[in-house]
């Protein structure tokens, strides 16, 4: 399966790391690039992400069999509205948004229906980082990708999408984009929450300087995902506005029991909740070392 020309809106670390992993994977022939902010569809020209920069979005989806949003959530509906009169009837329209309703509803709206050729997708892969200067071609590389396809999908259409992502590694799944949603506010959505309101709490001590001096690698991996994007985080916490307040009630009245065994001195109580989460959490790592090791021959 080969793409002739892949459009992406939004030269950041997915869009440009997906550029990057379809060509090298020979699965795009040219990538025409556009971004709100032209210095990085410069860099992503100079990088050698795209193979055309596209100074407006008439000229970046125009000609292009495959267009690929990859903006902060909440940019969605804008760009589709400046974008949808210049597709290709036949184009696919696809997304790797951290929020599926979201985007269906964005999608919904400017076309008036979910469009036949239009593929919900979320790889579950990044990072920290922001940019086109960030990206990397192996990013997806054995990590899941979520698609989320429709009640009117063109099933032609799902399958492309589906040979991108594994042609950039990735290990494709599908499910609803009401049960992703669900699903990423705990495992995605809350973590960063809570990493950012554990950081923003602590710089407001006045000994700061001291805790952070002397922070070790525990703190550094609970809170590396607060070095993320403000603005793409703002976008799919309000996006996913009440997946989100479901998981954070679950986690304050986990945060409660744990919070009256310590007042109470209860050691087992404090005991059972720290066995339970270090046993779930090591069958955490043994489910997600299992999809790659299935790849391996
Ligand atoms: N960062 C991560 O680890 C992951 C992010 N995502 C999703 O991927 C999408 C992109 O995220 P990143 O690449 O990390 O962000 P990024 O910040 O690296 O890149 C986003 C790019 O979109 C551009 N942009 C913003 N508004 C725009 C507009 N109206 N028109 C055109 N370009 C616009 C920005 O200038 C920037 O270059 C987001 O929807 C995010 O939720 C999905 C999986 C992982
Ligand atoms: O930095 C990390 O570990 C992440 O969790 C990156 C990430 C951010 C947003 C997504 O929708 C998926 C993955």
């Amino acid at each position: 399966m080969s793409v002739q020309r892949l459009a992406v809106i939004g030269l950041g670390l997915i869009g440009g790391s997906f550029a990057r992993a379809v060509r090298k994977a020979g699965a795009v022939r040219e990538v025409v690039g556009y971004d709100a902010d032209p210095a990085r569809v410069a860099a992503a020209l100079e990088l050698g992400v795209a193979t055309v920069a596209a100074a407006s979005l008439e000229e970046a989806v125009r000609e292009a069999d495959v267009v690929l949003l990859s903006v902060p959530v909440l940019q969605t509906r804008e760009v589709l509205s400046q974008l949808a009169s210049y597709l290709r009837p036949d184009a696919i329209l696809t997304d790797v948004g951290s929020t599926k309703v979201s985007v269906e509803q964005d999608v919904a709206a400017v076309f008036g229906a979910l469009p036949a050729r239009f593929v919900g997708g979320h790889p579950v892969a990044g990072n920290e980082k922001s940019g086109v200067e960030a990206s990397f071609a192996e990013l997806f590389q054995g990590r899941r990708c979520i698609l989320t396809p429709h009640a009117h999908q063109d099933p032609a259409a799902l399958a492309t999408v589906r040979g991108l992502w594994e042609a950039a590694g990735s290990l494709v799944c599908e499910m609803s984009a009401e049960h992703h949603d669900e699903v990423l506010a705990a495992t995605s959505h809350l973590p960063h929450v809570l990493a950012f309101a554990l950081v923003d709490f602590l710089n407001t001590l006045d000994s700061r300087k001291e805790i952070f001096a002397y922070a070790a690698g525990g703190f550094r991996d609970f809170t590396r995902i607060a070095s993320s994007s403000p603005k793409m985080w703002q976008d799919i916490t309000r996006a996913n506005r009440s997946a989100v307040l479901g998981a954070l009630d679950g986690y304050l009245g986990e945060l409660h029991k744990l919070r009256d065994a310590i007042t109470q001195d209860d050691g087992p109580a404090i005991l059972e909740i720290y066995t339970r989460a270090r046993d779930a959490r090591e069958r955490y790592l043994e489910l997600v070392e299992r999809p790659a090791a299935a790849k391996k021959p």
